[in-house]
């Protein structure tokens, strides 16, 4: 597919610490508890907590206490990071007004919302990445490439693991957070079996002609330049399955066997079995990748402006891991860029790997609050690198990319003004009022919809508003965006970050 629709949904890490001298010390609130004072904003804006707002997306809180934003539907990787990191800012928004409301309530402490996968009493919670692909991509071949590249794919993408030891390791770094959450190659539930590949069949498009392929199996990226890579990565290898060019052998014998015993093993060297025969290295199965990747890049040209740097970064990354030097990538890889200062901690105040302060340290490095958190505070100096503006990320904040999510945001924001109740999912766009004229947009490349412009016309006249761009709109708080409108005050003072 020349154009393709990216999604990512995360799902968020919750903890409350109270503060030190009231009447309830030690113990924060429990997680669900939490997870209601956060999402309490969400509910008064949209009556639910499985929400759409303005820029396309969503926020929804499951039954359990991790908190999901899924980003609008991208056509664009820079929309896409763009979106998931407006995601991070309304999550941390939320944060900032639960902290201020649990204090009102009497229990003060902070709140923290970490972009992580797995807490520290070992739950795992997700990233998932959706891709659309066409409904004529055999299954089999598709699922004998993307697997190995998948499993492989920590060693390039991973958000980096402090592990701390238990009766058979030692403490050590591992690329992934959840490779050892993995139980199955491919199946069609999530929470359950935890497949790589999910196949459960829901296209939010045309089914005849299209899929949405569900992938479960990746870590939450803090870096902008390692989320390129990610997603970039594996849009290319699907080119290369949706083409039908011979891709060569590297099905695993046993996936998820591999895909721990990669994650463990930082050099890469680690060997694992093919399923027609040998053995192969984690970088060697990537390398064979890249290698065909970049042949099928020269002959077809590149589809968008980034992927010259998106193979750049991938070979220099197989690079770094293969010869262990990690100065080569760790501004750009998040698993190198959080090593890089687990180490430098560890060596500054002599502690060992598996000491808790680099175990904090290492959840810090996730925390989503803009000053507070380690990423963002590696990335103000400069010890990370950047590919989106302020301005992209406040704008994705607000504005939808132009796909269906556009449609959505029209819809969304339109109604709103004038005070009309809607039901939306992906796909599904209803005024309550007038049930019966629903609107179905199954093409998610579709930027606009003239049923909904008709439909939005019955609302009353729509020419002041047109002529509003988003930013005006929710500068006079016409479309106001979640965050906008809940967000009261910045903490007072900047929280001390932890450890370093
Ligand atoms: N046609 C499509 N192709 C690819 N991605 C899509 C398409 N339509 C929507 N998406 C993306 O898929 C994701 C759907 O997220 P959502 O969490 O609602 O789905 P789900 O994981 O299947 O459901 P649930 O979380 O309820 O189990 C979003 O990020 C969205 O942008
Ligand atoms: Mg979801």
């Amino acid at each position: 597919m020349d154009a393709r629709i990216y999604g990512v949904e995360t799902e968020f890490g919750l903890i409350h610490r109270p503060a030190a001298d009231q009447q309830h010390p030690g113990r924060g609130l429990p997680p669900d508890e939490l997870a209601r004072y956060l999402f309490r904003p969400v509910v008064e804006f949209g009556r639910s907590s499985n929400i759409f707002i303005p820029n396309g997306s969503r926020l929804y809180l499951d039954v359990g206490s991790h908190p999901e934003y899924a980003t609008a539907e991208c056509a664009d990787l820079i929309d896409l990071i763009a979106s998931d990191r407006a995601g991070e800012r309304i999550m941390h928004h939320l944060a900032t007004a639960a902290e201020h409301r649990i204090a009102t309530d009497g229990f003060t402490g902070q709140v923290y919302v970490l972009k992580n996968n797995v807490d520290s009493a070992g739950n795992s919670y997700g990233s998932h990445e959706n891709y659309l692909i066409p409904r004529t991509t055999h299954f089999r071949r598709l699922s004998g490439i993307l697997l190995p590249f998948l499993i492989t794919r920590q060693i390039i993408a991973g958000a980096g693991r402090v592990v701390p030891a238990d009766e058979e390791t030692q403490a050590h770094f591992a690329f992934s957070q959840r490779a050892d959450h993995m139980w199955e190659g491919i199946s069609s539930a999530t929470t359950r079996s935890r497949p790589i590949i999910n196949t459960r069949d829901e296209p939010h498009a045309d089914a005849a002609t299209h899929r949405r392929l569900h992938v479960i199996v990746g870590d939450s990226n803090m870096s902008s330049t390692t989320s390129l890579l990610r997603y970039g990565s594996t849009d290319l290898v699907l080119r290369m399955i949706e083409a039908g060019v011979p891709v060569g052998d590297f099905e695993l014998e046993n996936p998820i066997a591999a895909i721990r015993q990669i994650s463990h093993d930082l050099t890469g060297q680690a060997r694992v079995r093919i399923r027609g025969g040998g053995e192969m290295t984690a970088v060697q199965i990537q390398r064979g990748l890249l290698e065909r990747v970049q042949r099928f890049v020269a002959a077809q040209g590149a589809h968008h402006e980034r992927v010259e740097q998106i193979l750049e970064l991938w070979d220099r990354t197989l690079t770094a891991v293969e010869t262990e030097d990690h100065s080569l990538i760790d501004t750009e890889i998040d698993w190198a860029i959080k090593k890089r200062l687990v180490d430098e901690v560890a060596a500054q105040r002599g502690l060992s790997l598996g000491h808790h302060r680099l175990l904090q340290l290492d959840m810090a490095y996730h925390d989503v609050h803009p000053e507070r958190g380690l990423f963002h505070l590696l990335r103000r100096r400069g010890r990370a690198q950047e590919i989106l503006t302020e301005q992209q990320v406040q704008d994705a904040l607000t504005v939808p990319p132009p796909t269906r999510a556009a449609v959505r945001g029209e819809f969304l924001s339109t109604a709103r003004v004038f005070g009309a109740e809607t039901t939306v999912d992906w796909v599904h766009h209803k005024l309550i009022e007038r049930p019966l004229e629903a609107v179905m947009v199954k093409d998610p490349f579709a930027d606009r919809d003239e049923r909904i412009e008709a439909l939005l016309d019955k609302l009353g006249d729509r020419t002041a508003l047109r002529e509003l761009d988003y930013q005006e709109r929710s500068r006079r708080g016409v479309s106001p965006a979640l965050t906008d409108k809940y967000v009261t005050a910045d903490p007072d003072q900047l929280p001390e970050p932890p450890v370093i």
